[in-house]
């Protein structure tokens, strides 16, 4: 039983996360056996049956293989992760190593582990880098990244432990999905999900969903409405909502649309969507803050890493007027084969784990969405950063010229800064500003990511200034430089808080690594997207307190977990029926249950043709003509779906409850969409052409998508439907 100071000790730490003293007494057991070990020349597998002998041959194996000795805190993360926990551990911590030795553990009980790891360049520097400690515990590893070939991602996965992006390993999983040939599967089924990152990728990017599209047809462009829409005056012609997610004409702005395009937009729903989006892209979507241009495309910026999110893109509606806005050619478009949250792929894995900087913060959301709890792991070294307070202004311009004032103030003793911005126009204004103040800097954002490694390297030498903007994706740590730490170390400061504390947290965490000194400051202004958006009310004209400031990042976390909750409710009925489709198409895949569903559907048929082409080729044909039609059907009940949400909230204006509803004719899309595969299937073997050369695809009309493609849908930027549709109807009464 843990003793009252225990209790205490817990409670006032970190409300929400779990005790760690029996992972402590754990890696206490395992120092008394070091001496042992340290002496055999040849070091044994571990079992993890006995968990402190497991620690003491892991952390001499990894000294003898990697030359660095685990510390203490690294193996309680090990231990809180191989209990299915999420490990909190700070930046520098060593988080790479401690996750390897869990992964090990896992997988020296037999089971399959993926490494989730936060870009491909991570996965496969940590893949490599940890290689010879694997191979030393008889532990098989691989990675796989976006350029990995079929072949390449077949070994990759075969592998005891795999490390890779979410987004690569959620593709493999949706094309896999589509596979007609058991030969062509390349995703075994995993057992452990580790997720590096958790708190971004299971909290941030859950709601992104990764889409498996084909059969392109040009996207539609619409430059004439970039055009009008580019004249319409905010304030006048449009307005937008308190939080900015919502636009609207108002009776002004309609009157001239409908001038310049000749027509009644209520009597022209297309044009309506179309102006709708146009304005969308035009008031919501800024260059250099949502997205940038790059290479003739429009790269969509993640609002949480702050770097380019490669292959993701807004709805297509969206994405084509964004285009137009930039006048720029429209991209490929399809139609939805099918699609998987980030949140349902890693609730496929029966085990899950993770690690992060900064855990505790989403505690609720980690507990409530995949039952995981928080370990706190404490710091190996103490942390000697010195956090000043915010410096609070009432105005931005205030605000601003503060912040240069400090960054001139501070180069001046030599210290190097490394600032924070918030978005890629911040950081290009402010070295800008900088360097009309006699200032050179190091600028690190979307546009040059890939020098990444680089610039922060060199960002703890003396006299050095990085701008940067939010990067919440670790890798590369700060050296300080010869002399630095007498300056106090590397200072950090943040031009604005984020909209989540554990970005702050994660932008302070650049400097005090194992130790190190170290300083941060952030500078808020009334004017500030935090205060203005999530706070208006609170804040009368004036300097906002600093109460204010965690308040509103409170107010935008609940906003977010809103959405978050929403959003599931509605996908869990469907991930049910995914998963029951899934069940269903393997049993085709792998068995024979295609062609005894359509023998019994077609007695006559199946007999005659059984006797002119014989039973195994008939079982194939049979196999591949369901297949088709269950895959096209799911790709239709996925567009109906669609529709239906988007539609449900009307129903709620008639006193029922959307989910109840939308639940309800859910379940019935369902029933319907499994009749009409059974149905269609049997109906095209009644017709199909086949002979002892097998079935003909074409001929039979059952031809798949020739080319597909995959991409992330960047999450719903308009806020729910609800706030949608009530928009859409404020437009219209104020019409009247
Ligand atoms: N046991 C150890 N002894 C000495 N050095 C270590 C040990 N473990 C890790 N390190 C070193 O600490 C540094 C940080 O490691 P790592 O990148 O895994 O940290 P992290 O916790 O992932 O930090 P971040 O979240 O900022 O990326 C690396 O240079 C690594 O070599």
């Amino acid at each position: 039983m843990a003793s009252i100071t225990q209790l205490v000790r817990r409670f006032l730490e970190r409300p929400g996360s779990i005790d760690r003293t029996p992972f402590e007494r754990t890696v206490a057991a395992a120092a008394t056996r070091e001496d042992r070990i340290r002496e055999l020349d040849e070091l044994p597998v571990p079992s993890t049956d006995d968990l402190a002998e497991f620690c003491a041959i892991v952390r001499e194996t990894a000294h003898r293989t990697l030359g660095l000795r685990p510390y203490d805190v690294q193996l309680v993360g090990t231990l809180a992760m191989m209990s299915g926990n999420v490990a909190e551990m700070a930046t520098g911590e060593g988080k790479t190593l401690s996750g390897a030795m869990a992964a090990a553990g896992y997988a020296l009980q037999g089971k399959r582990v993926h490494v989730i790891s936060v870009n491909d360049y991570l996965a496969q520097r940590d893949a490599e880098w940890m290689g010879p400690l694997y191979e030393a515990l008889g532990v098989s590893v691989g990675w796989i990244g976006q350029s990995s070939t079929p072949e390449e991602r077949r070994a990759a996965y075969a592998k005891d432990v795999t490390y890779g992006s979410v987004s690569e390993i959620g593709f493999d999983v949706l094309r896999d999905r589509l596979c007609t040939d058991v030969a062509d599967l390349i995703v075994p089924t995993p057992n452990v999900a580790l997720v590096d990152e958790a708190d971004s990728v299971l909290v941030d990017e859950a709601r992104v969903p990764l889409v498996l599209a084909g059969s392109a047809d040009p996207g539609g462009s619409v430059p004439e409405m970039a055009a009008l829409v580019r004249q319409l005056v905010k304030g006048y012609h449009y307005e937008l909502d308190d939080q900015a997610r919502n636009v609207h004409l108002t009776t002004k702005g309609i009157d001239t649309v409908e001038q310049a395009l000749q027509l009644n937009l209520y009597d022209s729903p297309s044009s309506l969507t179309e102006v709708n989006l146009a304005l969308h892209a035009h008031a919501l979507l800024t260059k250099d803050v949502d997205y940038i241009v790059r290479d003739g495309k429009v790269q969509l910026i993640n609002p949480s890493r702050g770097r380019v999110a490669m292959l993701q893109r807004w709805p297509d509606g969206l994405q084509a007027a964004v285009e137009a806005k930039e006048a720029l050619a429209p991209s490929e478009t399809g139609e939805i084969l099918d699609s998987i949250t980030v949140q349902g792929l890693i609730t496929r894995y029966p085990e899950k784990c993770g690690m992060t900087g900064t855990a505790v913060a989403v505690g609720d959301q980690l507990r409530e969405f995949y039952d995981l709890k928080v370990v706190v792991v404490p710091s190996n070294r103490p942390c000697v950063r010195i956090d000043e307070p915010d410096r609070l202004f009432e105005y931005r311009m205030e605000k601003d010229r503060a912040l240069v004032d400090e960054i001139v103030e501070v180069h001046a003793t030599r210290r190097p800064i490394l600032i924070g911005t918030l978005d890629v126009a911040e950081s290009e204004r402010l070295a800008l500003t900088l360097s009309g103040r006699g200032l050179d800097c190091v600028v690190l954002n979307a546009k040059n990511d890939a020098e990444e490694a680089a610039i922060i390297s060199g960002a703890g030498e003396r006299g050095t200034i990085t701008v940067s903007t939010q990067m919440a994706g670790r890798g590369t740590d700060i050296r300080l430089g010869e002399g630095v730490d007498e300056l106090g170390g590397l200072y950090v400061i943040g031009s604005g808080r984020h909209t989540s504390s554990r970005l702050d947290d994660q932008l302070r965490g650049r400097a005090g690594r194992q130790g190190d000194p170290g300083g941060s400051i952030f500078f808020v202004s009334g004017e500030d997207e935090l205060i203005t958006h999530y706070v208006a009310d609170e804040y009368a004209k004036g300097v906002p307190e600093h109460s204010l400031v965690g308040h509103a990042q409170r107010v935008a976390e609940g906003v977010n977990m809103e959405i978050h909750r929403n959003t599931w409710r509605y996908t869990r009925l469907l991930e049910l029926h995914r998963s029951l489709v899934l069940d269903l198409r393997d049993k085709i895949l792998r068995g024979r249950s295609a062609g005894d569903a359509l023998a019994a559907g077609a007695p006559e048929r199946w007999s005659e043709l059984k006797e002119s082409v014989g039973e195994d080729l008939l079982h194939e044909a049979a196999r591949q003509i369901v297949l088709f039609h269950l895959d096209r059907s799911w790709a239709g009940h996925l567009a109906d779906l669609a529709d239906l949400r988007e539609g449900i909230h009307l129903r709620a204006l008639g006193r029922l409850s959307p989910i109840d509803e939308f639940n309800k004719e859910a379940k019935a899309a369902y029933q319907r969409m499994l009749a009409e595969t059974e149905s269609l299937s049997i109906a095209a073997f009644e017709t199909a052409p086949i002979t002892e050369d097998g079935l003909d695809l074409d001929g039979a009309g059952l031809k798949r998508p020739t080319a597909t493609w995959t991409y992330l849908v960047q999450d719903n930027p308009f806020g729910t439907e609800w706030e949608r549709i009530l928009n859409r109807l404020t437009t219209k009464v104020r019409r009247r």
